[in-house]
């Protein structure tokens, strides 16, 4: 593989700065007249930081979506800020915004919904590059297409196939090697592998992480599986109803969760069973409620197996509990959910 990388922040560094972020829809009022704003994003603070994976976790309709929709310019939003590097986005003028969006990609869910499927390979992956850099000559443009190919390990020969001719799994390679054609800093991953077969899947994490290895590219991963986040993370803030509930490394939230939303979540996952010390709450039941008409208090009280009615009232604050960077929004984070103590 070719590991070349423009200027690669040092690991570490905070590159994605989200703070105080809503976001979300404009809907009709019931009455059909007016307009309602539905915070589905309702006070985010997250940080990326270079050359590590940030999962974002939650159930569907958690804001999970709206929150990497709004990173990467494809939704204003409401309030808040978020910052690239030292380029502040809500401010940005049109010149340093474009400057951004080659350091920051995404990869959606549904390459053949996100992408033209009659496209050629070389064209998807080209598109970026013509956009930023114009067009290429004829020979440093077909190995350009080749290098980026390499990287996400298919050869020259898919080039000159279009979309619908390939699988799930070597389609979503393809908008890998789209997403790194401008060499960025951070790739915004929307249930990036959701759609993959489980070995194909399998597959595809592997060749992200390779690709960290390699070009120490920053993920924002998003992902309802908590499978596939204990493979890939390095931090997990867990989601619920726009906000974020828990916040840690991997192994402070899938070891020592301290929300009940992350039990739930956790004892509802395959792999409950490598987890020491289960717990007693049973897996969720019920829906996310609507971000338009939110429950009072904490937002997860109405399917909490612990609530209390404290819970109806105070709104529990994303705060450390224990373990250094280990925070979790619970007025009962870290008491045995059996005992109450
Ligand atoms: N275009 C839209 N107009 C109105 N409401 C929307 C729109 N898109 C999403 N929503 C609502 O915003 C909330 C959050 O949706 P979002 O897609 O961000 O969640 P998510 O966690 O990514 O779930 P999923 O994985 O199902 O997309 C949901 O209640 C959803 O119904």
């Amino acid at each position: 593989m070719n590991t070349a990388q423009a200027s690669v922040p040092e690991a570490g560094t905070a590159l994605l700065r989200i703070r105080g972020l809503r976001a979300g829809y404009a809907t009709r009022g019931r009455s059909g007249f007016g307009r309602r704003r539905v915070d589905a994003v309702a006070g985010v603070d997250l940080t990326v930081h270079a050359g590590q994976t940030l999962c974002v976790v939650g159930e569907s309709g958690c804001g999970k979506s709206t929150l990497a929709r709004s990173v990467v310019g494809l939704l204003d939003p409401f309030a808040g800020s978020i910052s690239f590097g030292d380029v502040d986005l809500s401010s940005a003028g049109r010149r340093e915004r474009h400057r951004v969006a080659r350091d920051l990609q995404m990869v959606f869910q549904d390459p053949y919904t996100s992408l033209n499927p009659r496209m050629r390979v070389a064209d998807v992956i080209a598109e970026g590059w013509h956009v930023h850099r114009g067009v290429l000559p004829a020979g440093e443009h077909a190995a350009e297409v080749d290098r980026l190919l390499s990287l996400v390990e298919l050869d020259s020969s898919y080039a000159g196939r279009r979309l619908h001719e390939l699988s799930g799994g070597q389609c979503q390679r393809v908008s890998i090697a789209r997403a790194l054609a401008l060499r960025p800093k951070l790739i915004v991953c929307d249930e990036a592998v959701s759609a993959l077969d489980v070995s194909v899947r399998a597959q595809v994490l592997n060749l992200l992480m390779d690709l960290q290895q390699e070009l120490g590219v920053a993920y924002l991963f998003i992902s309802h599986d908590l499978d596939v986040v204990r493979h890939i993370a390095d931090e997990v803030a867990v989601m619920y109803l726009g906000t974020i509930v828990e916040h840690g490394t991997a192994a402070q939230v899938f070891q020592n969760p301290r929300h009940p939303y992350t039990r739930a979540l956790l004892s509802a996952a395959p792999s409950i069973h490598d987890r020491p010390g289960g717990t007693n709450e049973s897996a969720l039941t019920g829906e996310v409620p609507s971000p338009a008409a939110p429950p009072s208090g904490c937002r997860f009280r109405t399917r909490c197996p612990i609530a209390a009615d404290v819970c109806a009232t105070e709104v529990p604050e994303l705060r450390v509990r224990g373990d250094a960077d280990h925070a979790a929004a619970c007025h009962f984070a870290g008491e045995d959910p059996a005992t109450g103590t």
